[in-house]
């Protein structure tokens, strides 16, 4: 079982940290989603656990090991950090062939992640020519190559047209599936919850919250009730009398606050009142977050006043 373990973790640039005393395990089997405001520090840790900076204080580990000590580290460790990294004037294939034979990885895994990642058509041309969404596959072919049991990817979405969306979510899924140890940064709320299990969220290099992503959910958005009825004047009597405040819509529907479907369609089925539509509306990632980071955020959009 490889974990990544971040341990008291800072980092300095000057006087500005980067990273600040975090601690956070990333533990396999799941896929968890590293959220925070821009600045927050994501890549800056992706960065110290890859060996590519030296932290000020503090460790970061992969199976207890410090990565540049790992024997061919791609065996164990796939990363994503700059889809812009790989040398342009290589194929893209020749790109993936150095990396496996640096690190001792048979030829046809080239070849398979090729084919994984939709590049196998364009695998013999210059990486030079291709477009952002094919060289961020590209780096996601070269972060599989290995096998790897920990993945760690920053922005896999970006660029990729929504086939490639679909595409990722599932791979992400699958690595989780097969007990892999999966790390995945992004700013994309709906996609980190159509994918992450578990949630490891930075502010200003501090962390902010560590736990399952329902949890994260649940403890900061309330869930509500949606409906819609033919007699507006009963519902809002009905609830009214059981306590319940409903909020009005412009396109007619209401919400009911605080509330579960099965309470709301009793009351209304026992007072007779005609409803026309009853759902659930869980909270969102993106409501739970930005109620957490709201007076985190390092760089604010600023509404002008006139
Ligand atoms: N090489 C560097 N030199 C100086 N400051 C740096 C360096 N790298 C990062 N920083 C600073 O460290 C802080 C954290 O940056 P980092 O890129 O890790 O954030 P992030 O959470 O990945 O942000 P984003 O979501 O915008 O990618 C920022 O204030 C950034 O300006």
């Amino acid at each position: 079982m490889t974990s990544i373990d971040v341990q008291s973790l800072t980092k300095e640039y000057g006087s500005r940290k980067a990273v600040d005393h975090l601690t956070f395990t990333v533990r396999p089997g799941l896929v968890t989603g590293f959220l925070g405001p821009n600045g927050a520090g994501k890549s800056t840790t992706m960065r110290l656990v890859l060996g590519l900076d030296r932290p000020t204080s503090g460790s970061a580990t992969v199976g207890g090991r410090p990565y540049p000590a790992l024997r061919e580290p791609l065996r164990h460790v796939g990363a994503l950090l700059d889809a812009q990294a790989a040398h342009g004037s290589r194929t893209g294939r020749d790109h993936l062939c150095v990396l496996a034979a640096s690190n001792r990885i048979p030829q046809r895994r080239v070849d398979e992640v090729l084919a994984e990642t939709g590049l196998a058509s364009v695998a013999r041309r210059r990486v030079k020519t291709y477009s952002l969404g094919m060289r961020q596959r590209l780096g996601i072919a070269a972060a599989l190559l290995g096998e790897p049991e920990v993945v760690m990817l920053d922005e896999p979405s970006n660029g990729l047209d929504p086939e490639g969306i679909i595409w990722i979510r599932a791979l992400l899924r699958r690595l989780a599936g097969e007990g892999r140890t999966v790390l995945v940064s992004s700013h994309l709320m709906n996609e980190t919850a159509s994918f992450a299990d578990h949630l490891v969220v930075l502010g200003r290099g501090r962390l902010l919250a560590d736990t399952p992503m329902r949890e994260f959910i649940d403890a900061r958005v309330q869930p509500r009730v949606r409906i819609r009825t033919t007699d507006a004047t009963a519902l809002k009597s009905a609830l009214a009398r059981h306590g319940h405040d409903v909020v009005e819509h412009e396109n007619g529907h209401w919400t009911v606050d605080h509330a579960r479907v099965d309470d709301i369609g009793r009351l209304a089925s026992a007072a007779g009142v005609p409803l026309l539509e009853l759902a659930q509306e869980e909270g969102t990632l993106e409501q739970a977050y930005l109620d957490l980071t709201g007076t985190e955020t390092e760089f604010t959009t600023q509404t002008q006043e006139a």
